[in-house]
């Protein structure tokens, strides 16, 4: 098989929203939400791009099945729509992980992302790396990116070890989607990183900082309901308006900090984008609860104290 360096206009850059699932009230995949979901990402919140069935999508609650369909229709609605659409292809089966690559490769997905396995979780950086070529080498041609998320994995290598060399062993590597608090390790990425990766933060509470270590971008569950602001604090950092942005990034906090007390967790999140939204995207599904009505109205009235402009 050929293999097709990542081109640099595809470069991937700025704000990337991780898109929840939406599900009826009986718990089955509500596709028709889909369409309305990517106009309100790119008019309403000035977001044009997705990273669908990630942690944020609950995909290791969604069988391989329902993650195809998902990813299916996340690229047929954002066709024309959105800049780049991400598909998370990692499962705690290697054998499903490469499943999934090959089919976003064949739904035409812009790039693939892959998780570290956390049931048998891999016990060196080697074991991981070798994951991670095995899952990129059924989708060649997709760029590939490594997600460090070590608060849910519970795999917690020093990425910059992953990155060492990498594109020896996974030609198409293009990136790291880092959710994680490290920040040395972070900076030591940035440091190592190729001039068409990209480097993107996943802890929406401390982009301020990453962004002074150098990201290229961001994705995460909150930019569905806060694309604007962060836009802005993006832009405000590119000037070199650091009070501007340190304010957004404060209010980012002050909201999360809000929505902490009241146990701030996947049910709560996407509860506060149903009611932000009034996209009804439907609860949660077992094992995750969904959010206390009374909790969900506190957040929101919260979201419009801090944000009365959006
Ligand atoms: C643990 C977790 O869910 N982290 C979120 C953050 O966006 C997080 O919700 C945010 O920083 C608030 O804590 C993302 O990094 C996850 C993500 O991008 C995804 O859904 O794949």
């Amino acid at each position: 098989m050929s293999v097709m360096a990542p081109s640099p206009e595809k470069k991937l850059t700025g704000l990337v929203a991780a898109t929840f699932t939406p599900f009826t009230p009986e718990g089955e995949l509500n596709l028709v939400k889909i369409g309305p979901y990517v106009d309100y990402l790119t008019k309403k919140q000035g977001v044009n791009r997705i990273f669908v069935n990630g942690t944020t999508g609950e995909s290791m609650s969604l069988s391989v099945a329902e993650r195809k369909i998902l990813a299916e229709e996340w690229c047929e609605k954002a066709k024309g729509k959105m800049h780049q659409v991400i598909v998370h292809v990692g499962c705690m089966s290697l054998k499903d992980s490469q499943e999934l690559a090959r089919h976003a490769a064949e739904i035409k997905a812009d790039a693939i992302a892959v998780i570290a396995p956390s049931f048998f979780k891999p016990s060196t950086t080697d074991a991981l790396r070798s994951f991670l070529q095995k899952v990129a080498s059924h989708a060649p041609n997709l760029p590939f990116y490594y997600y460090h998320i070590p608060s849910v994995t519970g795999v917690n290598v020093l990425v910059r070890d992953v990155l060492e060399g990498i594109e020896e062993l996974i030609p198409s590597f293009s990136g790291v989607k880092f959710s994680g608090s490290d920040l040395m390790d972070f900076g030591q990425c940035v440091s190592y990183s190729q001039p068409h990766w990209s480097l993107f933060y996943g802890m929406d509470e401390q982009l301020l900082a990453a962004l002074a270590m150098g990201a290229n971008g961001a994705v995460g569950s909150t930019y569905n309901y806060v694309g604007c602001p962060v836009n802005e604090l993006i832009s405000a950092f590119e000037k070199g308006d650091l009070v501007q942005a340190r304010t957004i990034q404060f209010k980012m906090q002050e909201l999360l900090r809000y929505a902490s007390k009241l146990g701030f967790d996947l049910g709560v999140n996407k509860q506060l984008m149903n009611e932000v939204s009034g996209l009804c995207l439907g609860p949660p599904r077992l094992p995750v609860m969904p959010c206390p009505h009374a909790h969900a109205l506190s957040i929101t009235q919260k979201y419009h104290s801090i944000f009365p402009e959006y």
